[in-house]
């Protein structure tokens, strides 16, 4: 097992550092893993001009699986495109064609009062989003802004061909079959083509997969069922950019987005596993972030790329332990709890594992 790992920028290195004292102790116990570190984001541009310098991908390429924190910063918002921390995230989702983004939101029973929302509503969520990672509107050309003020004009490209929308469907109807078997595809065909030969190949591939039940939803119903009654979904699976705005919501259902993980994975199940949160800037660097987004990632990679549901496993008990103890970092405090640090937390999971 040869891992990358790529904390980034801000908190993304708060929380790593957290992630990476779980995986001490199962190297401790034993467990074979190389692990390598190379920057990325803004901390690489910093040293090297470059949000995504060759030596970075080059390790991600020789690597099994990728550990990444988070990137970003107010500091590079206005350098060229190419140069900014996000172009590093989006360019090794494209390089290494990590298509298949799993998000699952699930609400753990110690936390269901910790959401904005009432706990009726959101007690025992279990909702898998499944996001399209390499299309859309995130990559589709012609892009950028043209003439001059005051007749300037910008312009992005909503994009899939017909091939990237099949291959995400399949990961959302296979998703579905191992678990409630209940698909809920998320378009806005009223509006949109791209999102009209979505569904169109949803209802073709749909036979492949008798057992589940196909349902398709207009995204801005979906943003408002999510609140409503979250519950009625299993399996949602949409396109580029719906899936990260309706991710981001569906992640406060969870208390918080300090607690949602993610898989990015290629057709062979090589992985990228990261928080779906940000770097945080309005808290980085003051050790109160919550880390558990980015061990759960940990977790995710163990079950997705290594195939060690029992390590996946242990490691989602020990979070669901430490919060058993009543540790709430900020993100999850109730008001009566005093919120503790990123590195106390880290310390109960340890303590649990
Ligand atoms: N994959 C990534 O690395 C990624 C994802 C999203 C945003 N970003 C970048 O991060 C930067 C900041 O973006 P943003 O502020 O819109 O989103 P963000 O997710 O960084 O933060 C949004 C809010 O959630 C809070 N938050 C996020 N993670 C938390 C955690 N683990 N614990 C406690 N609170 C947490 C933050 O303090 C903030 O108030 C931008 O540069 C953006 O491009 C990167
Ligand atoms: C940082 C940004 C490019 C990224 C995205 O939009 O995909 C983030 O918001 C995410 O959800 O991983
Ligand atoms: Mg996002």
């Amino acid at each position: 097992m040869k891992i990358a790992l790529l904390a980034g920028d801000g908190i993304g290195n708060e929380i790593m550092r957290e992630a990476l004292r779980v995986l001490d102790v199962l190297r401790s116990e034993g467990l074979k893993i190389e692990t390598q570190e190379a920057l990325v984001g803004g901390a690489a541009y910093d040293a090297h001009g470059d949000p995504l310098p060759d030596a970075t991908l080059k390790l991600v390429q020789q690597s099994d699986a990728i550990l990444f924190g988070a990137i970003g910063g107010p500091q590079y918002d206005k350098l060229p495109r190419d140069k900014r921390p996000e172009k590093a995230i989006l360019g090794l989702r494209k390089e290494c064609d990590f298509f298949a983004n799993l998000r699952p939101a699930n609400v753990f029973p110690e936390l269901a009062d910790a959401s904005t929302l009432k706990p009726e509503v959101v007690s025992g969520l279990d909702i898998m989003i499944v996001r399209e990672l390499v299309g859309d509107i995130y990559f589709g050309q012609p892009r950028g802004i043209t003439g001059a003020a005051p007749n300037r004009e910008g312009f992005n490209t909503m994009r899939y061909t017909e091939a990237q929308i099949r291959r995400i469907l399949h990961v959302g109807f296979k998703t579905a079959m191992a678990r409630g078997k209940r698909l809920c595809s998320i378009d806005k065909m009223n509006v949109l083509e791209t999102t009209q030969l979505w569904r169109d190949i949803a209802e073709e591939i749909a036979p492949e997969y008798p057992e589940v039940q196909l349902s398709h939803m207009l995204v801005d119903n979906c943003a408002m069922q999510l609140v409503r009654n979250p519950r009625q979904f299993d399996v949602i699976v949409t396109g580029n950019m719906f899936g990260d705005i309706l991710s981001d919501e569906a992640s406060m259902l969870t208390g918080s987005i300090g607690m949602l993980p993610s898989a990015s994975l290629d057709a062979n199940g090589k992985g990228l596993y990261e928080p779906i949160h940000g770097s945080a800037p309005d808290i980085a660097g003051k050790g109160v972030a919550n880390p558990l987004a980015m061990i759960l990632s940990m977790a995710m990679m163990f079950r997705y790329t290594f195939n060690r549901t029992d390590l996946a496993a242990r490691i989602e008990s020990a979070v669901r332990a430490a919060l058993a103890t009543g540790l709430r970092t900020a993100d999850i405090a109730t008001k009566t709890t005093k919120p503790c640090t990123t590195a106390e937390m880290g310390t109960a999971v340890v303590k649990a594992l």
